[in-house]
């Protein structure tokens, strides 16, 4: 799906530029998740071993990407070979396309970590202590309290709360807190706000059904989940699909069993809260809201390179929300692409509407207006790109 086009006005990120958002991901974002997930967990020297091995190789800018190792399955194998590998397998980290570096980043390290097992760790998801501190939280607490007082608005207001919500809970990230510094003077701020296409989309009692592509589990999966919640009460759904990875990925993104434990910690919240967790739990009963873990969900491409089966299921979306930083890489392309550029042009391919509900954490942005980029850029430099204190709703909102 890519053109000559989109290579020429806007090239694929990559990491090769000491200095640049991506170098600093791959050579300090990485190392330092490495040792979280070393202190998390009593890995034995066969971990810490392929954690130093996979630390030398993926931080030297000398260094190249060693293959999976001999122990994963023939059709993992064929499907990294599928999404690329023979192209970037033994070439440098720096040099590959920073989408395909990071996705395969994680793949190797839940090699090192012997999540693929066999063995005593398969199955252990190595961010899963960091993601239930999160859910712990006295701020995730605060936020479910606030949900007795927003019962009593006018329903247009509980709307545009859960929906805002569910966009900045994209900052309570994992990965991101990682090398991000505390918040400076710079208010958070929409750059841009499709809500009134996207709720026109959803109109009451159509019969809607909406995909809703999560990112983060803990403080973001919940506010998806509150304001799945409200889609389907107010029937602005009549039913929702939520995918989820099928395994660990980007540190903190969301898998069915955060979705279990996200729906637990709501219904055994008192209040509102627990009433939302109750019905939710019903509406995975009754069929209203179900799961999809598609291997794509962790693939190294973008979603213009996504199979005919997802294809297909996104084709039956009245909308298709996408959250975070990484699903909109996805979704626009990982490329420099001019701030400028309208937001249906990189998304027109996508088979349904596609909503972008996004803070900003990386180089990529489109469908700004040239004020915006301009003040951004005179007022904060480059970082406005990368800080997460900048968010955006962008939706195409007609059918491809
Ligand atoms: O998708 P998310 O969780 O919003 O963000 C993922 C992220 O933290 O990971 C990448 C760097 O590691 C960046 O693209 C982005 O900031």
């Amino acid at each position: 799906m890519t053109t000559e086009l989109d290579d020429a006005s806007a090239p694929e990120i990559r990491s090769n530029t000491p200095g640049s958002f991506p170098y600093g991901v791959l050579r300090e974002r990485h190392p330092a998740l490495i040792q979280r997930v070393r202190n998390a967990f009593p890995y034995g020297p066969e971990q810490h071993r392929a954690l130093d091995a996979l630390l030398r190789e993926s931080t030297d800018p000398a260094g190249v990407m060693e293959p999976l190792p001999a122990e994963a399955g023939e059709g993992d194998r064929e499907q990294w070979e599928r999404w690329g590998s023979g192209e970037h397998v033994g070439r440098s980290w720096f040099d590959a396309p920073f989408l395909w570096a990071e996705s395969y980043f994680y793949r190797r390290l839940l090699d090192a970590v012997g999540y693929f097992g066999p063995g005593p760790w398969q199955g252990v998801d190595p961010f899963r202590p960091f993601k239930q501190a999160e859910l712990e939280s006295p701020e995730a607490h605060a936020e479910l309290a606030t949900l007795d007082r927003l019962a009593k608005e006018p329903q247009e207001t509980q709307a545009r709360a859960l929906l805002h919500g569910s966009l900045w809970g994209n900052r309570a990230d994992l990965g991101f807190q990682l090398t991000r510094t505390p918040a400076g003077t710079t208010s958070s701020a929409l750059l841009a706000d499709d809500s009134d296409h996207l709720w026109s989309l959803l109109p009451p009692g159509a019969g809607n059904t909406v995909h809703l592509v999560a990112d983060n589990a803990g403080r973001e999966l919940v506010p998806d989940l509150l304001l799945i919640d409200h889609l389907l009460r107010h029937a602005h759904a009549a039913r929702v699909i939520l995918h989820v990875k099928p395994h660990p990925y980007y540190v903190s993104d969301a898998t069915p069993t955060d979705v279990l434990d996200a729906l637990n910690h709501l219904k055994q919240a008192r209040g509102e809260a627990g009433e939302t967790g109750t019905r939710l739990w019903q509406a995975t009963a009754t069929g209203h809201l179900s799961l999809r873990t598609h291997p794509f969900a962790c693939a190294p491409l973008p979603y213009a390179s996504m199979p005919d089966d997802l294809r297909a299921d996104f084709a039956t979306a009245t909308l298709t929300i996408l959250k975070g930083d990484l699903n909109y890489r996805r979704l626009v392309g990982d490329r420099a692409w001019p701030a400028t550029t309208p937001f249906p042009t990189p998304t027109s391919y996508f088979p349904s509407p596609p909503a972008a509900l996004r803070t900003l954490k990386s180089d990529v942005i489109v469908g700004l207006d040239e004020k915006t980029e301009h003040t951004l850029t005179t007022t904060e430099g480059p970082t406005w790109r990368t800080t997460g204190e900048h968010a955006v709703i962008q939706v195409r909102h007609t059918n491809p």
